[in-house]
């Protein structure tokens, strides 16, 4: 095992800039993260969990603090002031984020949707789209389904759709939001199966969950944001 990110001191504002108001989401964290372990991010609603991984994924712009993440080259990158292109490089070929919420191109078929991350990295179509259907199979996600949109999905099903294509391609570094949060107990069973397969293949994963018994299944670490502190345990 070893470290491939460490996060120090970070910390993400938000300024309202119409009521005058700072709103502090994420407040100083430290915390690092090695191949083939699960650290599981909990906390009360609000605090700052979400945001904390879209500062990873560089969706947000941390206000202060370094992500510094070990690329497959061995290089050291700090995310929070990697160029764009760097970051697009990274999200298309070692980091994955499956965030609670499903955006897709309206035209799109199910199976093209979840096959985009091989896309991107020029796997062959035809083999992007059988890996696509065996973890859509894996899911439980019936055929009938695969040549349709997922626009019309229900809530778990898209649910499912984001994790196959967060899981599809094998990252270093995975970060989950909630993933489980809206599907019954065999499908939840199936998902922390393929999570636990991602981190016997080696990735890191942070994730947010709120079940203790999944956490207690699938966490190596915990930790907790607070509103004022972080204790890591
Ligand atoms: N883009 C944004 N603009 C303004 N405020 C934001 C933005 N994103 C998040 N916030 C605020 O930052 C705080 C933390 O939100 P975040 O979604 O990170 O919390 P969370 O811990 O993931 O919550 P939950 O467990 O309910 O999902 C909240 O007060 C939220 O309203």
């Amino acid at each position: 095992m070893k470290q491939i990110l460490r996060i120090k001191q970070l910390t993400k504002q938000f300024v309202l800039h119409e009521q005058g108001k700072i709103i502090p989401a994420a407040k100083p964290v430290d915390l690092t993260l090695e191949t083939g372990t699960l650290t599981a991010l909990v906390g009360t609603s609000g605090v700052g969990k979400s945001s904390l991984l879209k500062c990873i994924y560089r969706t947000y712009l941390p206000s202060n603090g370094n992500i510094n993440y070990l690329d497959v080259q061995n290089n050291w990158i700090d995310l929070a002031t990697a160029s764009e292109y760097e970051i697009l490089k990274l999200r298309q070929t070692q980091i994955s984020f499956v965030t609670q919420f499903l955006d897709f191109l309206p035209r799109q078929n199910t199976l093209d949707v979840v096959a985009k991350p091989l896309f991107d990295l020029g796997v062959d179509r035809k083999e992007a789209r059988s890996k696509s259907q065996v973890i859509l199979e894996e899911l439980n996600i019936p055929e009938r389904l695969w040549k349709v949109s997922p626009a019309t999905f229900s809530g778990g099903e898209k649910q499912r759709v984001n994790i196959a294509r967060g899981l599809i391609m094998r990252s270093r570094l995975l970060l989950l939001d909630e993933p489980t949060a809206s599907l019954d107990p065999e499908t939840t069973k199936k998902v922390i199966s393929l999570i636990k397969r991602a981190k016997e293949e080696g990735t890191a994963i942070l994730a947010v969950f709120h079940e203790p018994q999944i956490i207690s299944e699938l966490a190596d670490s915990t930790v907790t944001l607070e509103s004022n502190r972080v204790s890591v345990r």
